[in-house]
């Protein structure tokens, strides 16, 4: 029972927050259990708490050592000066829950003494709508109690699928960094929509729907989205000359370099960071 827990945040960022708002959302956890750590800017933290209903005041030592889990939710840059002033705190039988993309969990278990469960979490931002797209993988000493809690957190904001860990920076090049691809689509539909006269909330209203509408076409028919799209294309018909024309401007290699920058970025993070 998940509601019972004690889950800690350090790093009170946009990731922290979208776990956090989708988990309060579909009253998973009980406000009074949560908390969260952050670095210097105290009024992001009186924001969130008031916004949450969360209890501020806490000893970090106290809080930290006390926590059932706890989501690690900083930049890859500062992973070692929290590990630096926390790991060592950490208790037997805690969950230490990493979002931070690039690191392993190799290299967060060298930093944490105790019996310690270090899982690897790849979210994204729709956590905060209860729709994230999550990977999963446990570290070495990760207990299978561990990684089923885990899956109960994120599978009650989205999907979650269990992943070998050799696979996570794929996973955040995809579905990670995901979500922004997808709104630099719809920025450039509803652009493309405002150039051809639409007035712009029209052009939006028309852009988003039809994003939802296509999720939900591949979500509820179970067909490929290779099917879906030759129902949409008439032949010699409208869909045909746009279809055209994003071959001719190569947008398929376009997402395909996308996924491997991004994948290959993740690496390089981590790398960067374990050779400090
Ligand atoms: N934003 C996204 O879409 C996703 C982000 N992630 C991962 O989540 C992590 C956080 O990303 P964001 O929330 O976007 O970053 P962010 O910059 O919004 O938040 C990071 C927070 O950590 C705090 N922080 C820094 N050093 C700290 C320390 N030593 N102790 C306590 N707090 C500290 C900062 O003050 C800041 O509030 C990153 O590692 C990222 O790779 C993973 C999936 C998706
Ligand atoms: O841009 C980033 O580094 C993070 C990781 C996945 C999404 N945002």
């Amino acid at each position: 029972m998940l509601k019972n827990k004690t889950i800690g945040f350090i790093g009170a960022g946009s990731m922290a927050e979208a776990i956090l708002k989708g988990l309060l959302s579909k009253n998973m956890v009980n406000p009074e259990n949560v908390f969260l750590i952050n670095r210097k800017d105290q009024s992001r933290l009186s924001e969130i708490s008031q916004k949450y209903g969360l209890i501020l005041g806490r000893q970090k030592a106290e809080y930290i050592a006390g926590a059932d889990i706890i989501i690690l939710a900083v930049k890859p840059k500062d992973v070692t000066e929290v590990l630096q002033r926390w790991g060592n705190r950490l208790q037997d039988g805690q969950i230490f829950i990493s979002v931070v993309a690039g690191i392993s969990t190799e290299l967060l278990e060298n930093y944490i003494q105790n019996r310690v469960s270090v899982v690897r979490v790849m979210p994204n931002t729709s956590c905060a709508v209860g729709l994230s797209a999550t990977a999963i993988s446990g570290g070495k000493r990760a207990t299978n109690r561990a990684i089923d809690v885990t899956c109960e957190i994120f599978s009650s904001i989205g999907s979650v699928v269990l992943v070998n860990e050799s696979m996570m920076d794929t996973v955040t090049g995809l579905s990670g960094s995901g979500p922004a691809y997808i709104y630099y689509m719809v920025e450039a539909l509803e652009s493309a929509g405002v150039s051809a006269g639409l007035h712009p909330q029209t052009a939006r209203l028309l852009t988003v729907q039809t994003l939802l509408g296509a999720a939900q076409m591949l979500l509820k028919t179970g067909k490929d989205a290779s099917e879906l799209r030759k129902e949409v294309t008439s032949p010699g018909g409208t869909t045909m000359a746009g279809l055209k024309a994003l071959k001719e401007y190569q947008v398929a290699e376009a997402m395909k370099v996308a996924v491997f920058k991004a994948k290959e970025r993740a690496n390089e993070l981590g790398k960067q960071l374990a050779s400090l």
